[in-house]
């Protein structure tokens, strides 16, 4: 971690004040320095993560698997450190062990709750990961816990009616079916698993398709037929949000908005449902097995991985607690040697402006000038971060007095080209 960056987050995290839900867009943010999102602030979006979805989860990953005593014991072991204890280190026979420290020297000893949000997501994952013996060598090394529930939202009923319904658009003029595919690919944020952990969350797709931002005019300025564009795509959820970001990626291809796709992957488990080189192989599976249209382009999508037109990356960088704005220089150099960089879902969108209290307002532009090359947001809004919005948007979100920022039912594209 930078020195700068340590300064920064320790400096504010005890100044934080809560965020989220009616009036909290008129908070006096500055514009460089708003204060870091931390878990403490009772009633906060943050501290409910923590609070009530990390210790479900663990419960539910316990259900999901066999384990062995081993296991029992360290998932006891994070439960408590989750809901009372002090964030610890990785054991100095973990080969992340000096990265984690590099990255949280200083949070380590505190309270979960009073590290950067962000930060203690992202370490409550790794800890998760660990505790069922995901990096240790033995039986359980690779497995993914959060496997099943991607493997049976995959197989679900709801996958089937969403790609029997590329049958109907096949005919539309191709401008209309791009529209179409791009706000699929936004819903699909919403089937994220990890949203669904705890009861009372707002079910995906129930509420109304509310964008609170649309740049996708620029995003297609930028990506005119036949320029021979290189388009990188950094994935969020596997399943129900993989299936319409691939499909949005064959349209790209096909109508030649793009002549080669890099998507992004993690390259292990991460926040729930996050996909993985295997969930592409899993979606791809189902979609060139589906009958007709999907059929279709599951077989194109294959092609593409065989003729290197569609590539599959995954840098450990997408499992760091860090933002955008530290990434490593090879991935730095890959992000602007693309046309655009599109980003999918919530995390992402966090990490690509900072998980900050940003007054709402700020042009997504200024959050986002570091960037490598034109960069494009397609995301829910799941959490408390948002920027880039016109002040009567905002006005009219805080009038409706709903929590519009983390319920999911709300959503954005966002465009720096
Ligand atoms: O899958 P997405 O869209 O990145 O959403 C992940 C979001 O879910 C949460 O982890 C809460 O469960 C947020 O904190 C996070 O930003």
């Amino acid at each position: 971690m930078s020195d700068k960056r340590k300064a920064r987050t320790v400096a504010e995290t005890p100044t934080h004040s809560p965020v989220g839900g009616p009036g909290s867009g008129s908070r006096p943010a500055s514009e460089q320095d708003a204060p870091v999102i931390v878990s403490n602030v009772p009633g906060s979006f943050a501290r409910g993560v923590l609070a009530n979805r990390h210790p479900a989860l663990i419960e539910q990953v316990r259900d999901a698997f066999p384990y062995g005593p081993r296991q029992h014991e360290a998932l006891d072991a994070l439960l408590d450190a989750n809901n009372n204890g002090v964030i610890e280190p990785l054991a100095p026979s973990e080969s992340d062990q000096e990265l984690w420290w590099g990255w949280g020297r200083e949070l380590f000893g505190r309270s979960w709750f009073d590290a950067p949000f962000l930060w203690a997501e992202s370490y409550f994952y790794r800890r998760l990961l660990g505790a069922v013996g995901y990096f240790g060598a033995g039986p359980w090394q690779g497995v993914d816990p959060f496997a099943p529930f991607k493997r049976a939202e995959l197989r679900g009923t709801a996958v089937d009616e969403e790609l029997r319904a590329l049958d109907a658009l096949a005919g539309v003029p191709a401008d209309e079916r791009a529209t179409a595919l791009l706000h699929a690919s936004v819903r699909g944020n919403r089937a994220d698993l990890g949203f669904r952990v705890t009861e009372g969350d707002t079910a995906p797709g129930a509420a109304a398709d509310d964008l609170v931002a649309d740049d996708s005019p620029l995003l297609w300025q930028l990506l005119p037929a036949g320029a021979g564009a290189t388009v990188a795509v950094v994935a969020d959820n596997a399943g129900r949000e993989l299936i319409p970001d691939l499909i949005l990626i064959d349209h790209l291809l096909l109508h030649r908005h793009a002549e080669r796709i890099v998507l992004h992957v993690k390259p292990y488990p991460y926040y729930v449902s996050d996909a993985m080189t295997a969930d592409v192989v899993d979606c791809l599976r189902r979609l060139a097995e589906a009958p007709g249209e999907a059929g279709r382009i599951g077989s194109r999508l294959w092609d593409a991985m065989a003729t290197g037109r569609l590539e599959v990356r995954a840098h450990p960088f997408f499992c760091s607690p860090l933002p955008y704005e530290e990434m490593p220089g090879d991935l730095r150099a890959e992000f602007a040697a693309a046309t655009v960089t599109i980003l999918k879902g919530d995390l992402n969108y966090r990490r690509l402006v900072g998980d900050r209290a940003w007054n709402a307002t700020t042009p997504f532009a200024d959050r986002t000038a570091y960037f490598p090359g034109a960069a494009a947001a397609l995301r829910t809004l799941k959490s408390d971060v948002t920027v880039g919005l016109e002040q009567e948007t905002l006005d009219a979100l805080e009038r409706s007095g709903t929590a519009w920022r983390t319920s999911g039912t709300h959503a954005l594209i966002q465009v720096r080209g």
